[in-house]
């Protein structure tokens, strides 16, 4: 038996075109979303994804706001560009592209985000309503891969309710913020969070129904660490030469034997990472209309 793939590509069309109707609703009320990205430095998979983000705005309908900064920016200088963001009227949302060039403080830079125009769900107000927010509704942005992990199970009817979730991997982006969303009342996972010093990693994992590997390490999570029938996110992203065209490529932390024991398998690329996009999109869809029409 193989995996049903758990179809990111797909699942992210479906949420970009229920997201349209309700900006064309915007639109037609005077309100127009528009996302702002800033990017510092000139990593290329960073421009890639910035790119990517500009192309799914145009496609749904929201404007985006580009900012560019040189590798040789300063403190300042991301202050000032996220000042500007912060104020600019035409910019409902925006995301700082995360990792920043050495020698600037993420942390600090992500406290400087009015936390009203955070599509990223990454400000520490935002973190703090997740945290709060053990139940009932939230109205904060959420952190994209793991609302988009969250939204990919819920389309499949993957159960979640009471079920174990093996997540690996503690960072800012994915397993820090996806346990805590997990754990709240009405999704009711019971999360068992991993990292680097986790002792008998693949025994957690395997006791996990629903496993979520964010870490970067290709090919880590192994056919014999998975129950029988669980479903399996594979969310890190390494970027390898191939072996026969010599061309990058994406790989992610997911052993492509895993598809054998799984019961459901997100593929690396064409999973969580068209999700992570279009949860972006809802992100500062759902503020936009928050502002129109409040709560
Ligand atoms: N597909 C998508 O949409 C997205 C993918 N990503 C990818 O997901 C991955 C995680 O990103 P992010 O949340 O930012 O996390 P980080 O890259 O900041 O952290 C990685 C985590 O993996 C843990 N780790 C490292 N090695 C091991 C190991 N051998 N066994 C167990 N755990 C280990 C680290 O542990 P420790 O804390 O102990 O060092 C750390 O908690 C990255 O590869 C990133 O590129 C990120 C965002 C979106
Ligand atoms: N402030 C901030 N917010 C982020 O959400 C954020 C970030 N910084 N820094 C980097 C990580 C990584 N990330 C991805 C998003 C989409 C894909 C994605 O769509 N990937 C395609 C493949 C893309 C390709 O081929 O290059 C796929 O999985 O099919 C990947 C990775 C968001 N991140």
């Amino acid at each position: 038996m193989t995996a049903t793939t758990l179809d990111g590509v797909a699942t992210a069309a479906a949420v970009k075109s229920e997201l349209t109707s309700r900006i064309d609703d915007l639109r037609s009320n005077g309100v127009v979303p528009g996302l702002g990205t800033l990017l510092v430095g000139d990593d290329p998979a960073s421009r890639s994804y910035v790119a990517g983000k500009h192309r799914d705005c145009a496609e749904v309908g929201i404007e985006s706001i580009r900012v560019d900064l040189p590798a040789s920016a300063t403190t300042a200088d991301v202050r000032a560009a996220i000042h500007d963001l912060n104020s600019a009227r035409e910019v409902t949302g925006y995301i700082v592209q995360l990792p920043l060039p050495a020698g600037h403080d993420e942390n600090a830079m992500l406290e400087l985000i009015d936390p009203d125009k955070d599509a990223d769900g990454l400000h520490p107000t935002n973190l703090g309503r997740l945290v709060l927010g053990i139940e009932g509704e939230l109205h904060s942005p959420l952190p994209c891969t793991p609302a988009g992990i969250v939204e990919m199970l819920q389309r499949y009817d993957v159960a979640i309710r009471g079920r174990h979730v093996a997540v690996i991997g503690r960072g800012l982006t994915v397993g820090r913020p996806l346990g805590l969303l997990f754990t709240r009342k009405g999704l009711d996972a019971t999360v068992t969070l991993t990292h680097s010093r986790t002792v008998d990693l693949a025994d957690e994992v395997r006791r996990a129904d629903i496993v979520v590997a964010a870490v970067g390490v290709p090919h880590m999570v192994k056919a014999d660490w998975i129950k029988p029938g669980a479903a399996v996110l594979d969310v890190g992203i390494t970027r390898v030469a191939d072996e026969e065209t010599g061309k990058g490529r994406l790989t992610g932390d997911v052993d492509p034997a895993v598809a054998e024991v799984a019961g459901h398998l997100s593929p690396n690329p064409g999973g969580v990472g068209p999700m992570t996009r279009a949860m972006l999109l809802a992100n500062v869809v759902k503020a936009a209309e928050l502002k129109l029409y409040g709560r």
